[in-house]
């Protein structure tokens, strides 16, 4: 069994288990991580009331990261409540150290200054707020305040256009490796956005605000289980879509526990569709609001993607329902008389032929569909496409392109690269099995799925045993001694992988 991430959580002991470190290892721990925490300060709380806090001595604090760092390395370490100046002096020390030999590791801060409970005390004294970016910005990877949190620590007025929040937080503290995630629950919006500062990059990640009652540890939550993520090394864009969709789902399902509002559910891996957010960029087109056709699942199985009309042939004669022509060079000669050739050869065959790129070509001869991936769907005539009654297919590498092909409502999701590939250049590392069996999971009964990328004979049973709906495969054919042969043995190996998930399911 492979070992779960270590995270370490920095902050306060809450008395209530409502938020601070409790609401921490209780995330964690749903999340499949190993949680390991530094406590900072212990507050006697409830549902209703901060009473008192009482911060540990620098010696404890010290001795506490000293004796975790004598045994293991984190994969993130999240920060959050340092009740007094002193401590936030000694963190950032500890910071420092660990960022000059491990600058791998992700520090997650969530600069807690009151607690939500209707009354009380402070959790932070005032005087710990002031430098308290000075001495943290430095070694944090990302920083995730409240409204007023930033309002507060920053005095950027939050109440702006975002560019003009980018403008100003570059202005006042530069280019630098700090993603600032501002989060939008206490605006009197409608949605809940959440929104990513990097440098110049701003995104939304969108939700619909909830009217729940029960939403005691939310900002606790919400960063642990960002640093979660980061910790299984999911990209930064990815982890707070899942961070994100992770705590919809735990507002979701909150409890009354106590007299005042209640702690946050722990709805498990973010596998619910619905709770997915709506990603919101500058000059990124808005979605399709009509779903694209659909194509018969039935037929979908082996998946070929191939380059020549010799090659379509060859994989429909041996039984292949779906396939998809891709040439890459828009130049080629008789590109127009192949795709209209493998248009052809897909009716003969009633199989879904798919196009890749070359979507006017694809409307001008009536494809069955067009593949498109990321950067084409921000260019290409996606609702000229829709209304020729093409289907569309959409490539997707992870939790953040899949939130963003869902707004263009596409007829399947295609999942890559899951094992290496020697076809194409990948800027990412491949996503495993593992991270495939959450991709389908989440998108079960809502859109087909097809995965890609390395697969060959040995890892074909195993990727369809996840339950995807369609494997697809250059090579694997291509450079097969027995292409014919190859392709008739696949797809025998899917139809039975069809038959023990039906028993599965009996
Ligand atoms: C089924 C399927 N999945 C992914 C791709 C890749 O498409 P794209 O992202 O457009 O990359 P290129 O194919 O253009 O390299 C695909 N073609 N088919
Ligand atoms: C064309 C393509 N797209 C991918 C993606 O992840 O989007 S991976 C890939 C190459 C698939 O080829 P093979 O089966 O030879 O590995």
């Amino acid at each position: 069994m492979s070992k779960p991430p270590v995270i370490w959580c920095v902050g306060g002991s809450d008395s209530s288990a409502h938020a601070g470190l409790q609401a921490d290892l209780r995330t964690g721990q749903d999340l499949g991580c190993h949680m390991q925490s530094i406590v900072t300060c212990v507050t006697a709380q409830n549902s209703k009331v901060v009473e008192l806090v009482e911060p540990v001595s620098v010696a404890m604090f010290d001795a506490q990261w000293q004796v975790l760092l004598d045994d293991v390395y984190p994969q993130a370490i999240k920060v959050s409540l340092l009740p007094n100046h002193e401590l936030v002096v000694a963190c950032s020390k500890w910071l420092e150290k660990i960022k000059r030999q491990r600058p791998e590791i992700n520090i997650v801060f969530d600069p807690v200054m009151a607690a939500s409970s209707e009354t009380g005390n402070r959790l932070q004294q005032s005087e710990a707020a002031v430098d308290l970016l000075t001495l943290m910005l430095p070694y944090v990877d990302y920083i995730t305040p409240n409204l007023l949190e930033f309002e507060a620590l920053t005095q950027i007025s939050a109440h702006q256009a975002v560019n003009q929040i980018a403008f100003q937080i570059i202005e006042k503290y530069g280019v630098s490796q700090v993603s600032w995630l501002l989060k939008g629950g206490h605006y009197a919006d409608a949605a809940a956005t959440d929104w990513w500062f990097k440098g110049e990059r701003v995104c939304g990640f969108s939700t619909e605000k909830l009217s729940v009652h029960n939403t005691r540890g939310t900002g606790c939550t919400l960063s642990t289980a960002l640093s979660c993520f980061l910790g299984y090394d999911y990209f930064a864009d990815d982890a707070i879509t899942m961070a994100k969709a992770y705590i919809t789902g735990a507002l979701k399902t909150g409890v009354q526990i106590g007299q005042g509002a209640g702690p946050l559910g722990r709805p498990g891996w973010p596998e619910q569709i619905e709770n997915l957010p709506e990603i919101l960029m500058a000059n990124m087109r808005l979605g399709q609001p009509l779903p694209f056709p659909m194509v018969d699942v039935d037929l979908m199985g082996v998946y070929p993607v191939v380059d020549s009309i010799a090659w379509l042939e060859l994989v429909l004669r041996q039984g292949v329902r779906m396939a998809q022509l891709r040439i890459k060079d828009t130049d080629a000669v008789g590109l127009d008389e192949q795709i209209q050739q493998a248009i052809l050869l897909g009716k003969t065959h009633q199989a879904q032929v798919f196009i890749n790129d070359h979507w006017e070509k694809a409307i001008k001869y009536g494809a069955y569909g067009v593949h498109l991936g990321q950067e084409d769907l921000q260019v290409a005539d996606l609702t000229h496409i829709q209304q020729a009654g093409l289907r569309l297919g959409v490539s997707t590498h992870g939790y953040f392109e899949i939130a963003r092909a869902l707004a263009f409502n596409p007829s399947y999701i295609a999942l890559g690269h899951i094992y290496p590939t020697q076809t194409k250049q990948m800027p990412s590392q491949p996503q495993g099995l593992k991270r495939l069996q959450h991709y389908v999971n989440l998108l079960k009964g809502h859109y087909p799925t097809v995965a890609i990328g390395g697969i060959n004979c040995e890892r074909f049973a195993a990727v369809a045993a996840t339950g995807v709906n369609s494997v697809a495969l250059v090579t694997a054919i291509t450079l097969a001694e027995a292409p014919e042969r190859v392709t008739r043995f696949l797809i025998g190996e899917f139809e039975q992988s069809k038959e023990v998930g039906n028993e599965d399911i009996s």
